[in-house]
């Protein structure tokens, strides 16, 4: 089994001069509808770690993501790497699942669990479990609370989740809110990458990794893509 932990992949690539690349694995999307049938979920996560993907993540909503935690339990199966969960999280119970379910990490998002409260104690909650915390920012006031809560680690979504990222969204959301990051805390640029171009500037803009999701699970050759995101982006979407 590889590393387990997301912290660990962001600082080596940190550390390395790198852009760790980190898919999505999303069956279905209210902007693009079906992306992944449930019948190749395994062949997909094989493909994405031959391809060398440094980390996953996957939406458990079922409603518009087509998600679930049984799902997740099938791809922590197939993949050794870090596996975040992304969900519109309401209860310390669904915290709790997440650890249960072999989860290593939480993107808890600003935008969808606002109340600061709740939002602490399930960071906390997450943390005493051993679980990673990524606190997902999609403004300036956002990056600012991340901040006050002592986040270690940001995830910049370029789409607004609060529209179910209907919206395009754009790496210029992270180009903006990177030059706002304090030293020392590592940034995921997420959502909206078409091309290598886009991968670039986030990685220029000092994004320790990128996360991907529509663009992979509708290429034709998804370990291909992945391997070409991880040598340098440029050729990737020409
Ligand atoms: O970001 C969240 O907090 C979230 C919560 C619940 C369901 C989905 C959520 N996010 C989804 C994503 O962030 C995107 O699927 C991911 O970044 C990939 O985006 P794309 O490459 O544009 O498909």
């Amino acid at each position: 089994m590889g590393v387990r932990s997301l912290y660990e992949v962001l600082a080596a690539a940190r550390a390395g001069g790198n852009i760790a690349v980190m898919v999505d694995v999303k069956f279905r999307s209210p902007r693009d509808g079906e992306l992944i049938p449930e019948s190749r979920l395994e062949s997909y996560v094989r493909a994405l770690v031959d391809g060398g993907v440094d980390a996953l993540s996957t939406p458990t909503d079922p409603v518009y993501f087509d998600g679930s935690v049984e799902k997740a339990r099938r791809i922590r199966r197939a993949a050794g790497v870090p596996l975040m969960r992304k969900e519109f999280f309401r209860t310390i119970e669904q915290i709790d699942e997440s650890h249960e379910a072999g989860f290593d990490a939480v993107q808890l998002s600003l935008s969808t669990v606002p109340d600061i409260g709740l939002f602490r104690r399930m960071k906390a909650r997450a943390e005493r479990l051993g679980m990673e915390v990524v606190v997902g920012v999609h403004s300036a006031a956002q990056l600012e609370t991340a901040v006050d809560l002592g986040a270690v680690a940001v995830g910049i979504n370029n789409r607004d989740i609060t529209v179910l990222e209907m919206d395009d969204g754009t790496v210029s959301l992270s180009e903006s809110l990177m030059a706002g990051l304090p030293d020392g805390m590592y940034a995921i640029s997420e959502s909206s990458f078409r091309t290598g171009a886009d991968v670039a500037r986030a990685a220029e803009a000092g994004a320790d990794a990128v996360l991907v999701g529509t663009a992979v699970a509708k290429s034709d050759d998804p370990a291909a893509t992945v391997r070409t995101l991880r040598n340098g982006a440029e050729a990737w979407g020409r």
